[in-house]
Parts: structure tokens; C-alpha cells; sequence
């Protein structure tokens, strides 16, 4: 059985007051019978996560995750924040080339090899995202360039290593567009990762990595999504950051 994973990628939004409300309505309602089996995965911005892990507690169903971590161990590297780091302030996740990294940050996938390793060897579970633009997607292309990120970035990792990555695919074209993949679009991915993944590390390796859908999921169109064989979970972005849609999105399972 894998993983389900409901993460929220607050991105840049909240303040100190608002992420402190918003993590206490979800730590609230996580205790419904119904999510004991889905992890919920808070991904603030990096001053939140000292309270998010406070006001988490003992939330057995509840974790918190960075939304970055630096390639490098430790040093002078002005505002960056290491895995490591993280690590020690209880941080449990760390959201590793979304695809605004890689766009306005100009984050390249052998940098990303470095965030992944520094991220697995300080015992964070890394949620590695990948995904195509919409010139890619009308090309056609979409499926070689989605696993090229993945051979690329992820394949000189060991069996063990691998296994304990999460994926999330996240079509750029669908991110804050409120335009979302089909139901089909997704699985055809999602199982096209999990086939190259079984290329590489075998069948039962794949079938235990969690590979989660992002792209304006929200609660109308989360139960689709979710129903699908290899979509495993959501990375969300705007429906995040209220807390009655990401359950929603939650219990959509
Ligand atoms: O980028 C995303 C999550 O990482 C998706 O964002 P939206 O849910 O706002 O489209």
C-alpha cells in the first residue's frame, strides 16, 4: 500500500497570525476518522515552521515540510537554509524543484541531484516535483521530458534512496491557472513515472513510491484526480490556504 499524501505548498503567502490560524483549523480537523490514513503535509514558508511543528504536536496524521533546502551541507552561503538545518528544527518533508525554482531561480536538475541528497542524508523526505510547460505539452513531447527530468536528477540515487522520494507531477500549465489536467491526462503520467521508475529500480520499487498530482487541484475536481490508480496524492497550492478546502481535498479519497 502506498502512501497518500495530501501536501499544501503555501508558497509565498501567509503571515506569522494567519499560518498560525490556518495550521491550527487543519491540526483541528485532521482528527476525523476519515484522513487517519493521509498524511497532511504543511509546506509554509521558512519562519513558519518552528510553530507549524508546534501547533502540530503530537497530530499523528499531520507533518511538516520546507518548500527548499540548499544544495550545500553547511557555510558562507548567505540566505539559504540547509537540510540540516531543517532537520534539526523537526521538519519532516522538503518540496525539492518545484517549477517555480527552476524558473525564477534558475534551479538546473544536477543542482537538484544536490538538494535530494542533502535533503535524504539529513533524513527529510524529499517531494521531488516534476512537470512539463504547455509548448512541451502541445509538442507532444511531454512524456520524455517529464522522464528526462526524472533519469537526470533521480537515477544515479541507490534502490533505498529512491524509495524514499516522494514524486509530485505538476503540468506548469495547470499551476495557479485554474486550468487542471484531466483525470486521464494525470494517470497517463503518472503511470508513465512509475514505469520508468520500474525501468530503473524494478517493479516493486516503483509501486511503492507515492506520486502525487499538482496543478489547481481543488475540492470539485480532487475525487477524479484522486480516484486514479496511480495518483497517490495532491501537492496544492492556493486551495491551501484554507483550511476547509484542503481537508475537503483530503477526504476526497
Ligand atoms: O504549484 C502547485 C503546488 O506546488 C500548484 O499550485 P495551484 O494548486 O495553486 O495550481
Amino acid at each position: 500500500m502506498r502512501k497518500k499524501i495530501i501536501a499544501g505548498n503555501w508558497k509565498m503567502n501567509m503571515t506569522y497570525e494567519e499560518g498560525q490560524i490556518l495550521t491550527s483549523e487543519i491540526v483541528q480537523m485532521a482528527q476525523d476518522e476519515q484522513l487517519k490514513d493521509v498524511s497532511l503535509v504543511l509546506n509554509p514558508p521558512f519562519p513558519h515552521l518552528h510553530v507549524v511543528k508546534k501547533l502540530i504536536g503530537g497530530a499523528p496524521n499531520v507533518f511538516v515540510g520546507a518548500q527548499n533546502c540548499s544544495d550545500k551541507e553547511s557555510g558562507a552561503y548567505t540566505g539559504e537554509v540547509s537540510a540540516p538545518i531543517l532537520a534539526s528544527f523537526g521538519v519532516n518533508f522538503v518540496i525539492i524543484g518545484h517549477s517555480e525554482r527552476r524558473e525564477y531561480f534558475k534551479e538546473n536538475n544536477e543542482m537538484l541531484t544536490e538538494k535530494v541528497k542533502q535533503a535524504l542524508a539529513a533524513g527529510l523526505q524529499p517531494i521531488f516535483c516534476c512537470g512539463e510547460s504547455l509548448d512541451i505539452r502541445e509538442a507532444g513531447t511531454h512524456e520524455p521530458n517529464v522522464k528526462f527530468q526524472l533519469t537526470d536528477s533521480l537515477f544515479e540515487l541507490s534502490a533505498e534512496e529512491i524509495s524514499k522520494v516522494t514524486i509530485a507531477y505538476e503540468p506548469i500549465w495547470a499551476i495557479g491557472t485554474g486550468k487542471t489536467a484531466s483525470a486521464e491526462q494525470a494517470q497517463e503520467m503518472h503511470a508513465a513515472i512509475r514505469k520508468h521508475l520500474a525501468s530503473k529500480y524494478g517493479k516493486e520499487v516503483a509501486d511503492s513510491i507515492s506520486i502525487l498530482y499538482g496543478g489547481s487541484m481543488k475540492p470539485s475536481n480532487a475525487a477524479e484526480l484522486l480516484a486514479k490508480p496511480d495518483v497517490d496524492g495532491g501537492l496544492i497550492g492556493g486551495a491551501s490556504l484554507k483550511s476547509r478546502d484542503f481537508i475537503d481535498i483530503a477526504k476526497s479519497y
